[in-house]
């Protein structure tokens, strides 16, 4: 039902966008004229070519492109050069251009040994090392110089592989203290001590995973270029809010879509001008829940690129970044709707998008998913959406053991950091209270609780005091505790991307984790769809004697870690 719903919501955006476009002015035709320019370029399925993705060394009709040179990927101050020009949005005869660098894919360093190997500026260099970042990703080093090169992309990479930073640092880079041609200590975010205004604009869908990418932000600038980024989360005072961005004058701000789309329909933000559009969680903001908000969002922050190369709005052309561990073909389809010829990046490899041409069968993210025929095929959504080295187990026992069961797996594994999974709020406070009652320090994390309650709560699971966090679907996304070593599901996920998100909360960044499903016999064939749809094997276990026991086809092998 919810991809139901979704794919409802996309429809009703694609159309009232494309319809009011129509309505208000000639527009209309310039619609067709993007998709054009979606669908021109030669069919080609595999990796890119420069031709592929339409490099030439003419200027594109309208502004889409302006520049004639290919920089290669190895001439990093080149490259930030060309885009960090200042621009003045208040200037609306003379309309803001993205420039497209296109770029020879496959030269991007799929695993690059160091950041400067990424065209990075200097300065943020220094202050990634200083943090203690020192070689990327894959997933970065394939993303971060297509995101340089000005491609609106969707990323697609394992949980806990690092997609904050693949958005982060090519934002960084032109935007705020520590972009490319900026001197050190003008900290105004601006040249000549001109501020920008609103210069990125970050959604992510819950609170706690906005607040995260907050962090990351902060400690990447440094104490001392702080206000540069502004947390716009719901929950949080809004006035002050609103004075914040007032007095600050961020040019990055980072928030909930409520929030988000209730200051800009206020006028108190004004997103006009801004370059980057950032959807973390992509196929989570696509829900029905959100369906307002971003559609506010997308109407009002910068301007689809290409959409109205002769537009006199005054609105900046926006580069669209779309991120998730998981990507439904609905994200392919609202990529291709609100982004122009986007990338579709992973760990190892950059396609054009319409490389994706097969939805996956609407069933994938329905809860009634697991029943359905299609159910058992690996789902394109959420194949590598998890860490290669993560440990599934599942073991079946009757609804009233699953506490004791959860309890007896905490101990066979001496696990430090738990998180278990539940379905229905109600239910938290319950087993919350029979792991307290048996001694082990537990709490509860749901969207009913207060911003105070949920940000105390985290705090003391991540430093330590709190062994169990017991919760439901709010903490299944983005939540980056590096610590955690064990995820339990108590109740089982209503599909496999749901499973896949809980999953990643451990084995964080290559680090080793174990995801139990502790479920009742007749459940059992749905862990078994799944294995398959996830394409991992989820070994049936039992625990003795404080050991987890492996016990599919009658052996019993001890795996236990003491
Ligand atoms: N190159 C790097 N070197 C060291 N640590 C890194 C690097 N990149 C990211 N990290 C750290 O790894 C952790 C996981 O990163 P992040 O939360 O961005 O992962 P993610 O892919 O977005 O996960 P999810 O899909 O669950 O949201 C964070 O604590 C981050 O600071």
């Amino acid at each position: 039902m919810p991809t139901l719903i979704s794919s409802r919501f996309l429809l009703f955006v694609g159309e009232s966008l494309h319809l009011k476009r129509a309505l208000t002015n000639s527009r209309s035709v310039l619609f067709h004229t993007s998709v054009k320019c979606m669908s021109q370029g030669e069919p080609n399925h595999g990796s890119l070519t420069l031709s592929s993705i339409g490099f030439q060394t003419e200027t594109e009709p309208g502004n889409r492109s302006t520049s004639n040179k290919v920089k290669p990927l190895g001439s990093p101050s080149e490259n930030i050069k060309s885009k960090g020009k200042p621009f003045d949005i208040n200037e609306k005869k003379k309309k803001a251009v993205r420039v497209v660098e296109k770029q020879q894919i496959e030269s991007a360093p799929f695993a690059a040994k160091s950041f400067s190997e990424l065209g990075l500026p200097h300065v943020l260099i220094e202050r990634l090392e200083k943090e203690g970042f020192t070689v990327p990703t894959e997933v970065q080093s394939a993303a971060v110089p297509t995101i340089l090169n000005k491609h609106d992309v969707i990323i697609q990479s394992y949980t806990g592989s690092g997609k904050t930073l693949v958005y982060l640092l090519p934002i960084l880079s032109v935007v705020g203290p520590l972009r490319g041609q900026v001197p050190q200590g003008n900290d105004d975010g601006g040249e000549n001590g001109k501020k920008l205004g609103i210069e990125a604009v970050i959604v992510a869908p819950s609170r706690e995973l906005g607040m995260q990418i907050v962090r990351e932000f902060e400690k990447v600038l440094g104490m001392n270029n702080k206000r540069v980024v502004q947390q716009l989360v719901g929950g949080a005072n809004r006035i002050r809010q609103e004075e914040a961005l007032k007095k600050n004058k961020p040019a990055i701000v980072i928030g909930t879509p409520g929030r988000i789309a209730e200051l800009s329909s206020s006028g108190k933000l004004r997103t006009h001008g801004c370059r980057y559009l950032v959807l973390d969680e992509v196929d989570e903001l696509l829900s029905f829940n959100f369906r307002e908000d971003m559609h506010r969002i997308l109407e009002h922050v910068g301007r689809r690129s290409s959409a109205d190369p002769n537009s006199s709005s005054g609105k900046t052309e926006r580069q669209l970044i779309m991120v998730s561990a998981t990507v439904p073909f609905s994200v392919v389809r609202a990529a291709r709707s609100w982004g122009c010829d986007p990338l579709l990046v992973q760990a190892k490899k950059v396609v054009p998008l319409e490389t994706q041409s097969s939805p996956e069968p609407v069933s994938l993210s329905r809860p009634s998913s697991s029943l359905s025929p299609n159910s058992a095929m690996p789902s394109q959504a959420a194949v590598e959406s998890l860490p290669p080295a993560l440990k599934h187990y599942y073991c079946v026992t009757r609804l009233q053991h699953k506490v004791d069961m959860l309890r007896r797996c905490i101990h066979a594994l001496d696990a430090k950091f738990v998180i278990a999974f539940m379905n229905h709020t109600k239910q938290l406070k319950d087993v919350v209270f029979k792991l307290e009652a048996r001694g082990m320090k537990a709490m509860e994390l749901h969207g009913d609780l207060g911003k105070l309650a949920r940000s105390t709560t985290l705090k003391k699971f991540k430093n330590g005091e709190v062994r169990v966090l017991v919760t439901n679907e709010l903490s299944a996304r983005g939540l980056d505790v590096a610590e955690c070593d064990l995820v339990v599901n108590l109740d089982l996920p209503t599909d496999s991307i749901h499973y896949a998100h809980r999953a990643g909360r451990t084995g964080r960044l290559g680090r080793n984790g174990t995801v139990l499903t502790i479920c009742e016999e007749p459940e059992v064939f749905v862990v078994k769809k799944l294995q398959k749809q996830l394409g991992i094997p989820i070994a049936p276990c039992d625990f003795s004697e404080g050991k987890l026991l492996v016990t599919e086809e009658k052996k019993a092998v001890s795996t236990s870690r003491s």
